[in-house]
């Protein structure tokens, strides 16, 4: 798995007041937001683009535009539902699937309650949201979904990652022998006896929708 952390002041700006405790839903969401637009940029560094010709007022050239098949955007429900509009600003022609899966708080495995993906992804970019890779374990089982349908091209956007998930993350993805990407704000010390990432920002979805 290629990992690119997102070195750049104004992430690390966003993501220090996200971490805050005192930062509140309405802006710790509009924060993902502009911080997800920010990855999006070295996210998408990589997508399929064809030659296109347009006259300027000036004279005729050939400029690029995306290829088809559009690119496939899936959030994690729910966190990563957070992340859904900042990427598809950059990514408008983008379609989007949906993954719902939550964390068993105390075998930290994840299942899944909600699953809308196209039933073919063979020749699609596919970009997965979701702002936390922990123990990696619903980003496995995620990735795991794209693949059962013929994805090849997958990259994955996180705004944090504990290393204890990465490592756990590249050892399954090796056996499934896809090239994933994993682009991420930042990588931080490590995971806690709870299963969270510390430093980290606490539970992205109760941060971004509340307690349920
Ligand atoms: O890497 P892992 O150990 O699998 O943990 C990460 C997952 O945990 C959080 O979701 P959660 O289960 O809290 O669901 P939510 O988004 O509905 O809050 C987070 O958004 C990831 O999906
Ligand atoms: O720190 C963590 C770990 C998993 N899920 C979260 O939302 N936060
Ligand atoms: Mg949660």
């Amino acid at each position: 798995m290629r990992v690119q952390v997102a070195n750049h002041p104004l992430i690390a700006h966003k993501l220090t007041y996200l971490r805050d405790e005192r930062t509140d839903s309405p802006t710790f969401r509009r924060l993902t937001e502009e911080l997800v637009t920010l990855l999006a940029y070295e996210a998408t560094r990589s997508v399929r683009v064809e030659p296109f010709e347009i006259n300027t007022p000036v004279s005729p050239a050939t400029g690029i535009k995306l290829s088809t098949p559009k690119p496939l955007v899936v959030p994690i429900l729910r966190a990563g539902l957070g992340m859904l509009e900042g990427m598809v600003r950059l990514l408008p022609s983008a379609e989007v699937g949906f993954l719902g899966m939550q964390r068993n708080e105390e075998t930290l495995e994840a299942i899944t309650y909600a699953n809308r993906l196209p039933d073919d992804l063979s020749g699609r970019q596919c970009y997965v949201l979701d702002p936390m890779l922990a123990t990696g374990g619903t980003l496995a089982m995620s990735i795991q979904y794209l693949v059962d349908r013929g994805a090849d091209d997958i990259t994955a956007v996180t705004l944090l990652c504990a290393p204890e998930g990465i490592e756990a993350l590249d050892d399954q993805l090796r056996e499934l022998d896809v090239p994933v990407t994993l682009v991420t704000g930042a990588i931080d010390e490590r995971l806690n006896e709870k299963g969270y990432i510390v430093p980290g920002l606490g539970d992205a979805g109760d941060r971004l929708y509340g307690v349920v």
